[in-house]
């Protein structure tokens, strides 16, 4: 007879712990939240005063929270369909509901072994280690709620790996990207978006696989070559990032997109297609950043620009991310097991990134050791 767990695929865990960024809900949030973000981090008064003037634009919500409500629906819809028994809790790193609270949510329903899946597709300390220390900091945290020794743990917790070069996230890319090209002239380019970080993080991020600007590249080439068999041609394509902050004095990964635009337009580029590959949802750095500040930049220079939908709740991408869950508990099954885990599924020419964070992975600064541990590694402290 078979251990009872052994007949769910998503054995040995018993819930995914959805994390996110997490944003103001209303206008008196909007500081509070930025102070949570920001902390320590050396954010000029002024950046923070222009961002949260982005955030009242908007009335002072921002919209990730309904889109993580929708992703965390749509997770648990499919799970069902698929008949994997899996609660799917929902917390943030930034604001509520926070990852403590989700965390004590699902330990108070039996859980003892999570598995995490965060809202960033991509590798770099914003991405990985900065979730896994908060993680630790919150089942630290649990765990004194809880009145368990000091050292102790309340539940153990995994986490997916980066899923940036994962079928379902570019499947779900080259959908959108292609229904954007069907909205413009059939000479346009298309300019791949994501989240600048500072060039000290991005080394720190390619220490031990490939850096978070070499993972987008390597996605946009596969997303940008899909797209142009869809369309019978050959795409020309670029990689640009947007949403720099930090003191002027400190080099972040560039082209910035408005910069990369002004250049096409000098090079005779009439029209673009925008794809926010660097991020799952429409969130506030999608709606002002490209939807507000880009595309206004386009339009002052007289260029035709559609921006492409994120993957958000996308079909492709939510099928992938379960696909995802259901290869991470096949692999931790093995491992206990002593068995080889299966192959994990990738597209383009990079490897999977790791399941478990190696020594070193994703730092904010390299060589620089945060003093604080992180869950989800081979070893917490390293
Ligand atoms: C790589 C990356 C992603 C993509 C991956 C992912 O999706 O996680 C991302 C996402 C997001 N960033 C967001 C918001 C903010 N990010 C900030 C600041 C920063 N982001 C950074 C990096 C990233 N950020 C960095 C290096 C900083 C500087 C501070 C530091 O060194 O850590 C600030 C402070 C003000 C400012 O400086 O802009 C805000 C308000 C929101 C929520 C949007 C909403 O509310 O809808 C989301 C999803
Ligand atoms: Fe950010």
């Amino acid at each position: 007879m078979p251990h009872e767990t052994s007949l769910s695929p998503a054995a040995p865990y018993d819930a995914l712990l959805l994390a996110s960024f997490g944003g103001p809900d209303g206008p008196d949030d909007v500081l509070p939240f930025l102070r949570n973000v920001t902390a320590g981090k050396g954010i000029p008064d002024e950046r923070l005063a222009e961002v949260a003037e982005h955030y009242h634009h908007f009335g002072g919500a921002s919209p990730i929270n309904q889109q993580n409500l929708a992703l965390q629906a749509a997770l648990t819809a499919e799970l069902e369909r698929r008949g994997v028994d899996l609660p799917v809790v929902w917390g943030n790193r930034n604001w509520t509901p926070y990852t403590k609270d989700a965390l004590a949510a699902a330990h108070a329903d039996g859980a003892r072994r999570v598995l995490a899946l965060v809202t960033s597709a991509y590798a770099s300390y914003s991405g990985c280690r900065q979730y896994r220390e908060d993680f630790w900091t919150a089942l630290e945290e649990l765990g004194a709620e809880l009145g368990l020794a000091a050292g102790e743990q309340p539940l153990v917790l995994d986490k997916v790996r980066p899923y940036f070069n994962h079928p379902g996230f570019v499947a779900a890319n080259v959908d959108a990207v292609t229904e954007a090209f069907g909205k413009v002239p059939e000479d346009a380019r298309l300019v791949f978006v994501t989240h600048s970080i500072p060039d000290t993080m991005e080394e720190a991020s390619g220490l031990v696989a490939a850096p978070y600007s070499a993972q987008h590249l390597d996605v946009a080439a596969t997303v940008a070559a899909a797209v142009g068999e869809r369309l019978g041609r050959t795409v020309e394509w670029d990689l640009a990032y947007c949403s720099r902050s930090g003191p002027p004095s400190q080099p972040w990964l560039e082209p910035d997109v408005n910069d990369l635009l002004t250049d096409l337009a000098g090079r005779g580029v009439r029209s673009v297609v925008l794809s926010p590959i660097g991020f799952v949802s429409d969130h506030m750095e999608v709606v002002y950043d490209l939807d507000t500040e880009a595309l206004e930049t386009a339009e002052a220079l007289s260029m035709t620009a559609v921006r492409a939908d994120s993957v958000g709740t996308r079909e492709p991408f939510v099928r992938g991310l379960v696909d995802l869950i259901l290869e991470r508990a096949a692999t931790a099954r093995a491992v206990d097991a002593g068995q080889t885990p299966p192959e994990p599924a990738t597209v383009g020419a990079l490897p999977a990134r790791y399941d478990v964070c190696r020594p070193g992975c994703c730092r904010r600064q390299a060589g620089v050791d945060s003093g604080r541990p992180a869950a989800c590694s081979v070893d917490p402290l390293s």
